[in-house]
């Protein structure tokens, strides 16, 4: 509870502790109602019966008005902390989303994004709904009221009528509060446990919703992946059933107790009606009191408390969790020190939207091994590789050879198990967050799952930039990537947003994404980018126009350093120097001439593919 006060207090000072103070307040209104009602019947037979010139009326009109008064008091409250909760919902809403999304991009580094553990802590963090911090707090609020009301209830029965019976009523009422609090406790363990499996769902969910929904209809897998939703999200909430349905049994005993609490309560206050020894007054205050005390067990709101709690350790923990798991990487390359103090979150790394025009790097890969974290192959097996400033290289190597891997060793995305890539003489594994988020400024990658942006098609291209600093440049791209004539053939032209669902969206086809996905690395280039690289930039391409396009393309990008991936010999063939990654080395390199008078693994590998062509050998 105190954890949560502190929470909310710290990040919403006024919204939460003015609701705090509103409750108590609130509880204070309610009790006094309770008191003066006690007062208005116990006044009422002496007013009815009253004087001839009515003398009793001024302090009985007094009396009502007061309650009235007291009464519309109390009914503002319940609307002004409805009003606050409201308000700190929003407030709450952001600063967890913001601690979540600062964790998840406090680095420009990748391995915890891919962290079931991290991912785990975080699905917690939200709770179920994505609302269980929130929704603790509102309860605060409900519960701090119904606490102080059940005290003061307490109180007036105990001076008034009986302190055994008042006590015994407040333990029994706390006692329903306890108990459900536990059950809510237990059941957070126990879906603290079925988080792995509630993600699951969660993921089945999304595919069938979004990411995946039309092609899953088209190949009729709909039905599919609903059976497996609700077998995962069964999976995850029957253990939580079985809990509810195991505490059935000592549920109904805390409540009946509490009952039969409140029933002898009430017997005895009859008794005392019956012997004389209680005036109408205390009767009817002791009855209304009695009712607010036995009623004031808010079960829900401390269960919300105990879910919000747990929820709130897990959003505390998230980002130790994703540093524990970064610096898990720093254990497989055997202790290297690295700079991990330069994490410092997106709100403190200043988004410069210019890229630093540097020139053409030169970059190094010294013999660099890799393993995934969680994996234990080795992908990279001590590769060497030097991409010399200006100088355009090919990569080829069969598939899972470790290619895409290398782009993301370049970028600095992951650091190498062992070894060292090196830009401009310097390490990557040296730099901080924001030394290597400048350097990622200086890539203009278009990768094998390029961005596919439901905003417009010049967002789409020109990403940060300023595009109305340059709209020649766009033309121009979109003129080497051959996108323009599909651009204006949108509906808004290049205002179009590129999404079908929003009113005069637009839709690509798989291969004009791919040339908008070149048009923006080549405008990236435009802006200073200085290593360029393509990793299968033609793969949706028809054949035709692939390798002429390529070859516009790496006209246009003179001056910088590029690195072409790609199956197609056709690709590459034009590269300065092409290197064949072959089981976590470079097995080869040279140019394609050299290659296939050389007759190893790449000239195999061309005339395998030539033999497909008709005529064998395509564009050779
Ligand atoms: N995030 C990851 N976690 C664990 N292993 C991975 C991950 N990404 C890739 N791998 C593995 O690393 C190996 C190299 O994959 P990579 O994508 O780099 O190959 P590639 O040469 O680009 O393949 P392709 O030509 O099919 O695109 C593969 O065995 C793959 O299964």
């Amino acid at each position: 509870m105190f954890a949560l006060v502190r929470f909310s207090i710290t990040t919403a000072p006024r919204a939460g502790g003015g609701l705090v103070g509103l409750a108590a307040l609130s509880a204070a209104t309610s009790l006094a109602v309770t008191v003066l009602v006690g007062q208005v019947i116990g006044a009422t037979p002496a007013f009815v019966a009253g004087d001839p010139d009515h003398s009793s009326m001024p302090a009985f009109a007094l009396l009502v008005a007061a309650l009235v008064l007291v009464f519309t008091l109390d009914g503002v409250l319940t609307v002004v902390l409805s009003m606050l909760s409201t308000r700190l919902t929003y407030d709450v809403d952001v600063v967890i989303h913001r601690a979540i999304t600062a964790t998840m991009t406090a680095s420009a580094r990748i391995g915890h994004l891919e962290s079931p553990a991290v991912e785990d802590e975080s699905r917690r963090a939200r709770g179920v709904g994505n609302r269980a911090i929130w929704v603790g707090l509102v309860a605060l609020a409900e519960l701090v009221r119904s606490r102080l009301l059940a005290i003061g209830s307490a109180v007036v029965v105990g001076a008034l009528f009986s302190w055994p019976v008042a006590l015994g009523l407040l333990a029994t009422t706390w006692l329903v509060e306890w108990w459900s609090a536990r059950i809510s406790g237990i059941e957070q363990v126990t879906w603290r446990a079925g988080t792995r499996t509630g993600r699951e769902a969660d993921y089945a969910y999304e595919l069938g919703m979004g990411t995946a929904a039309k092609e899953l209809r088209v190949f009729g897998f709909a039905p599919w992946l609903k059976n497996r939703y609700v077998r995962d999200w069964r999976s995850a909430m029957v253990p939580l059933w079985r809990v509810r349905r195991a505490a059935t049994l000592r549920t109904t005993a805390v409540y009946a107790a509490h009952l039969a609490v409140l029933a002898v309560a009430v017997w005895l206050l009859v008794r005392n009606v019956n012997a004389g020894l209680l005036g109408l007054t205390e009767v009817a205050t002791v009855l209304a009191a009695l009712l607010r005390l036995a009623m004031s067990a808010n079960g829900t709101a401390a269960a919300s408390m105990e879910r919000a709690t747990s929820s709130l350790r897990a959003l505390q923990r998230l980002p130790k969790t994703a540093r524990a798991v970064r610096a898990g990487d720093t254990a497989l390359e055997g202790g290297r020190p690295r700079r991990d103090a330069g994490e410092t979150g997106p709100a403190d790394v200043p988004f410069d939207p210019p890229r630093p025009r540097t020139g053409p790097p030169d970059v190094r890969l010294e013999d660099v091994w890799f393993r995934y974290p969680g994996s234990n192959v080795d992908v990279l097996r001590g590769l060497t590789l030097r991409l010399g400033a200006g100088e355009a290289i090919g990569l080829v190597g069969l598939n899972g050879a470790g290619k895409s891997t290398l782009v993301h060793l370049l970028a600095g995305a992951y650091r190498p198990t062992a070894g060292r890539v090196v830009v401009d003489g310097v390490d990557l594994a040296d730099l901080d967050d924001q030394e290597l988020a400048a350097w990622q400024r200086r890539l203009a990658p278009v990768t094998q799952e390029f961005l596919r942006l439901p905003l417009t098609a010049k967002e789409n291209v020109t990403l940060a930039e300023p595009a109305d600093a340059a709209p020649d440049r766009l033309v121009a791209v979109a003129a080497t990537a051959a996108i323009d004539s599909a651009i204006a053939d949108l509906p808004r032209g290049w205002d179009t947003v590129l999404d079908r669902s929003v009113t005069d969206g637009g839709e690509l086809s798989g291969g004009q994404w791919q040339r908008l996905a070149l048009a923006r690395a080549l405008y990236a280039v435009d802006a200073g980018a200085g290593l360029l690289v393509l990793d299968e930039p033609a793969a949706a391409l028809d054949v035709r126009s692939e390798a002429e396009l390529v070859d516009r393309y790496l006209r246009m990008a003179t001056g910088v350093t590029s690195l072409l991936i790609s199956h197609r010999f056709s690709v590459v063939r034009n590269a300065d120097r092409i290197c064949v990654l072959d089981k976590g080395v470079i097995a080869e390199q040279g140019t394609h001439a050299q290659l296939l008078a050389t007759g190893g693994r790449y000239a195999q590998m061309f005339e395998l593919q030539a033999a497909r062509y008709v005529g064998g050998t395509p564009n050779a």
